[in-house]
């Protein structure tokens, strides 16, 4: 198995190859892209670190060998948030940087899974789609929205608040990511109970958690280490699925036929094709269902505002 990290020497870079080397397989390669001149360096180091997975690290203009052969390609690569903008403020950099790095991955890995962490993910991903697309590679089971910093937030919080163990609490997160398009579904959670005032609560300090890491940072950047661990979750989780281990489920930003918007978060199934089926994310309150309804003229306009970048 080979996976790819494209953005590897910054911040979520650096810490998804660090937790990749000691959490992949045994025997599979890892292999670390970044435009920043550091990045073999950063695989040498991490290629002192006795477990039985390859590193390489590649840095220049051009992400070609590192993405051959690739099964899994996690692209971080970006520019981040500092204080007082929005995620859609990244569009102008990020858009392009994307739109690049998946053109390649279409020419050397078309058939890879790619999981897309770079900011605003609602626009990014459908970004990638029309790339894909365009290149005549697209297949949307092979294609995600990494929504996985909002899942084990939302874990965290709920076991904080509830005093619970936090590997008993599990959190289905719906939407998009940013704002008002991260949905909890709090009414899920088994044995738990929330009055009106903590679902509003959590619900916000769950869609706002990123801008609290980025004003505690204080323009040094935003979540690096906490989704760092969220995309080697996911990034293990598409491996397990490749190599066709069972009942492996996480929520992701997929084109899954959803009713609500053309990508839509919910729990999918993956498998050795990527997604092998989008599940029902089940039952909501009425507070989930209209803030679902309300995220979602947010949610269409970034997807087509990605959309029209490319075409
Ligand atoms: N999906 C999420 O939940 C989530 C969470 C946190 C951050 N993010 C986003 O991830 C992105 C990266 O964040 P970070 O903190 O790692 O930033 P960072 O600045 O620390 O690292 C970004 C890296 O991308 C590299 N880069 C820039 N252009 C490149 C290109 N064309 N090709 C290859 N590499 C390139 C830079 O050299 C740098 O090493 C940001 O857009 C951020 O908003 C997403
Ligand atoms: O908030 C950001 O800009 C980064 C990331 O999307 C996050 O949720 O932490």
């Amino acid at each position: 198995m080979k996976v790819a990290v494209l953005g590897a020497a910054g911040g979520i870079g650096q810490a998804l190859a660090l937790l990749l080397k000691t959490q992949l397989p045994a025997d599979s390669k890892l292999s670390l892209y970044d435009i920043a001149p550091v990045t073999p360096g950063v695989a040498v180091d991490l290629s002192h670190i006795p477990t039985a997975v390859e590193v390489k690290g590649f840095a220049g203009q051009d992400p070609s060998p590192a993405l051959e052969g690739a099964d899994v390609v996690l692209i971080s690569a970006g520019v981040a948030r500092k204080p007082g903008m929005d995620r859609s403020d990244l569009f102008n950099i990020n858009a392009g940087i994307v739109r690049n790095l998946v053109e390649k991955c279409a020419a050397t890995c078309p058939n890879a899974l790619i999981g897309i962490i770079t900011n605003p993910v609602n626009t990014t991903v459908a970004i990638a789609a029309e790339v894909l697309k365009a290149a005549g590679v697209y297949d949307k089971n092979r294609l995600f929205g990494i929504t996985t910093l909002d899942v084990i937030r939302s874990e965290t919080f709920v076991a904080e608040a509830k005093g619970l163990n936090v590997a008993d609490v599990t959190v289905n997160v719906i939407g998009g990511h940013s704002g008002v398009t991260i949905l909890p579904l709090l009414s899920q959670i088994e044995g738990v109970s929330f009055t009106d005032e903590e679902v509003a609560a959590l619900t916000t300090r769950i869609q706002n958690a990123g801008t609290e890491v980025v004003e505690a940072k204080a323009g040094g950047g935003s979540a690096t280490l906490s989704m760092g661990q969220a995309a080697c979750r996911f990034g293990l989780a598409l491996v397990r699925g490749l190599q066709g281990e069972e009942n492996v489920v996480e929520c992701a930003y997929v084109d899954g036929g959803s009713e609500h918007a053309e990508f839509f978060a919910q729990p999918i199934l993956l498998g050795k094709k990527g997604v092998e089926k989008v599940l029902a994310y089940g039952d909501v309150s009425e507070f989930e269902a209209n803030a679902r309804d309300a995220m979602l003229d947010t949610l269409k306009a970034d997807i087509k505002l990605g959309v029209e970048f490319v075409k």
